[in-house]
């Protein structure tokens, strides 16, 4: 199911290039002069981009194969993920990698979908716990694994620029569904190979 977006439909969008111009005054800038004078378009297009989370089905994204998975009940696991989020009590960015293990009951999915399923939740206005959790949540219901394991690690430009100022310190999520759960074993095996790379 599509997640909720950001747009209340009750509430037209009526935002245009002309307040990012006006936020550039705000900062006591001169909006004209020549190097801002595109700002607001850019800034506006890599906006969407950074948004771009929000009109991304996760159904779609997870299309699973069942042929190929007849055998294999292991874990697979695909490390140093990119994560490119922005926090949404700031709109700072934080960043850093995500290690995504499933054990597969008859349905695996293409491995770039992984990518693309941390792509669709990061590319919105975040907090690290509900990145996490959401990934694991989507996995789980599309392609009902046996279990599901999601480790993040990012640093926060809110808390290392400004704020607390804590240059390098590193968050780290996890969310272990299923067999993961109770299987000590094969938390083990994954929450190792996930401290392996990232
Ligand atoms: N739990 C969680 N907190 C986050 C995340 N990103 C940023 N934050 C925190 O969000 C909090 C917002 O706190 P507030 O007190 O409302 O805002 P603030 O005055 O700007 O807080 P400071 O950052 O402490 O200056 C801060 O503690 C941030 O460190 C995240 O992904 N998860
Ligand atoms: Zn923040």
């Amino acid at each position: 199911m599509k997640q909720p977006t950001h747009t209340d439909p009750a509430q037209p969008d009526d935002f245009s290039t002309e307040d990012w111009r006006r936020l550039l005054t705000h900062l006591g800038e001169n909006a004209d002069r020549q190097g801002l004078r595109e700002t607001p378009q850019r800034v506006e297009k890599a906006w969407k981009h950074w948004t771009s989370g929000y009109d991304q089905d996760p159904a779609e994204i997870l299309k699973v194969f069942e042929d190929g998975a007849e055998q294999y009940n292991e874990l697979i696991v695909v490390r140093g993920i990119p994560v490119y989020s922005h926090c949404e009590h700031h709109l700072a960015p934080f960043f850093g990698t995500a290690t995504i293990g499933y054990t597969p009951n008859g349905k695996i999915v293409g491995l770039s979908k992984l990518t693309r399923l941390v792509d669709c939740f990061a590319k919105r206005l975040q907090v690290q716990e509900r990145l996490t959790i959401q990934i694991a949540d989507t996995l789980m219901e599309h392609v009902q694994p046996l279990s599901v394991g999601v480790v993040i690690r990012c640093r926060h430009m809110c808390m290392e620029s400004r704020g607390i100022r804590t240059p390098g310190e590193e968050t780290v999520t996890s969310a272990l569904l299923g067999e993961m759960r109770t299987n000590l074993g094969l938390r083990n095996e994954f929450l190792m190979l996930a401290r392996e790379k990232n």
